[in-house]
């Protein structure tokens, strides 16, 4: 007969008592959150907090369902927003393969006025661009390149420069 398995408590994880319940949980030291279950995963810091303010650029393809489907490369944008994925998708094999960099494409084909500066929109806390937005680029790490993201201007890919 085995031994049952021994309790291992990852890191950044301590064993507290409930006073009301008698049971014992498990507390997040850097986010204060408990459960009850055993944790699975080490607690980070960086998992509670994150950066506080990021620098990117993002090369954004609008389509005729973004709320401006406008801009200066494109009077009046008719492209789908399929087309619009698509689109991004071939510019992302391009950085990966390092053929390009965002900010070279960027610079040419976003329908952002960022293009001027090659995406570049400086350093920007939460609470300030799209939830979407803001999401895709407070989860990433530096030079590191999003998945595409969707928010009410379009199709972007971010790139976290800071
Ligand atoms: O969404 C709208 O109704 C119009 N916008 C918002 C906007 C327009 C000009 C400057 C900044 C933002 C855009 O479509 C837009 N959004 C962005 C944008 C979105 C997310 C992050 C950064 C820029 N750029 C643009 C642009 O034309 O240049």
């Amino acid at each position: 007969m085995s031994e049952g398995s021994e309790e291992v408590i990852p890191p950044g994880w301590e064993k507290r008592l409930s006073r009301s319940t008698g049971m014992h949980y498990f507390l997040n030291i850097y986010t204060k959150q408990s459960q009850w279950d055993l944790p699975t995963s080490p607690a980070e810091p960086t998992h509670g907090s994150g950066p506080t303010q990021v620098q990117c650029s993002h090369l954004l393809v609008k389509h005729n369902k973004s709320r401006r489907p406008s801009s200066w490369r494109e009077e009046n944008i008719t492209r789908s927003k399929d087309e619009a994925r698509e689109i991004l998708n071939e510019y992302r094999k391009k950085i990966e393969s390092g053929e390009a960099t965002l900010q070279e494409l960027a610079q040419k084909y976003s329908d952002c006025s960022s293009a001027k500066r090659g995406g570049d929109l400086g350093m920007f806390e939460r609470g300030t661009m799209q939830k979407p937005f803001e999401e895709a680029a407070f989860n990433l790490k530096v030079g590191q390149l999003s998945k595409i993201v969707d928010t009410d201007s379009g199709l972007h890919l971010i790139l976290r420069t800071q």
